[in-house]
């Protein structure tokens, strides 16, 4: 089966009420043609602008992080069942700025992971090494931990409902992408290991890259085996870029 290619962007904790709508709306017209899924992971205070902007296009919306317990004395956290109030399909997990800014640990992404599938959201589970890991040699060993660790707590359907994302935390931000190769290597060792619990799974589940990705270099990221779409955060706050970006992965 092929999988159909998917472009999200994470706006992070960018954006505003007044420039939301019009970067939202212009991304939405310059993708509504293209074969290629679209998503838009917004701050929570934006949620409801993208669900009135974004609900009548192809354009699909999502949250950057949520709460791994249902509802409760949780102060400053969101639940699953908000989003989903909201109109989201999507929710990042395990990025690598919540893993080190706000320590979330393994164990704390496979708990988000399991309570977005349980609400019906498709969870995108960030996996990445750091320079140091890379130049230990360690990048792969750190890629599957962090995989495993979410992927052995879940059954076979609830892991192909999954998207993962390849963020080398090195590429984010930096201007520094991975090449295409070094991604294409990352993606295999990620969907060889799917395959060891599930061929189907494996087979089916989409793999981004996400770090620097930008118009340029896009093509020939997409063009890899095993890469089915990205991750891309600077470059969906601008709407010809990540529009380029789209064109690129249909
Ligand atoms: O972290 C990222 C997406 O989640 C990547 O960010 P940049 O595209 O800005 O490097």
């Amino acid at each position: 089966m092929k999988r159909h290619p998917i472009l999200v962007g994470n706006w992070k904790m960018h954006g505003s009420r007044s420039s939301s709508v019009e970067l939202m709306s212009s991304i939405a017209s310059g993708v509504s043609m293209r074969p290629v899924d679209v998503a838009l992971c917004v701050p929570f205070p934006l949620l409801q602008l993208a669900e009135e902007t974004l609900g009548s296009s192809t354009v699909a919306w999502g949250a950057q992080t949520l709460s791994e317990n249902e509802d409760g004395a949780h102060t400053g956290d969101v639940s699953a069942r908000m989003l989903r109030e909201f109109g989201c399909s999507y929710v990042i997990v395990g990025h690598s700025e919540r893993r080190s800014a706000h320590g979330e640990s393994d164990e704390v992404v496979a708990a988000k992971t399991r309570t977005a599938l349980q609400a019906r959201l498709t969870p995108i589970v960030c996996v990445g090494e750091t320079v140091f890991d890379r130049e230990a040699g360690l990048a792969k060993s750190i890629i599957l931990r962090q995989l495993d660790a979410v992927m052995s707590t879940l059954d076979e359907v609830e892991r192909e409902r999954c998207i993962v994302a390849y963020e080398p935390v090195w590429a984010i931000g930096t201007g520094l992408t991975a090449t295409p190769e070094q991604a294409a290597e990352a993606h295999g060792w990620i969907r060889s290991r799917i395959a060891e619990g599930s061929a189907v799974a494996a087979e089916s589940i989409r793999i981004l890259y996400g770090g620097s990705v930008k118009p340029s270099g896009a093509k020939d990221l997409f063009s890899m085996p095993g890469i089915d779409g990205a991750l891309v955060g600077g470059a969906s706050l601008i709407s010809e870029s990540f529009v380029a970006i789209a064109a690129a992965a249909a």
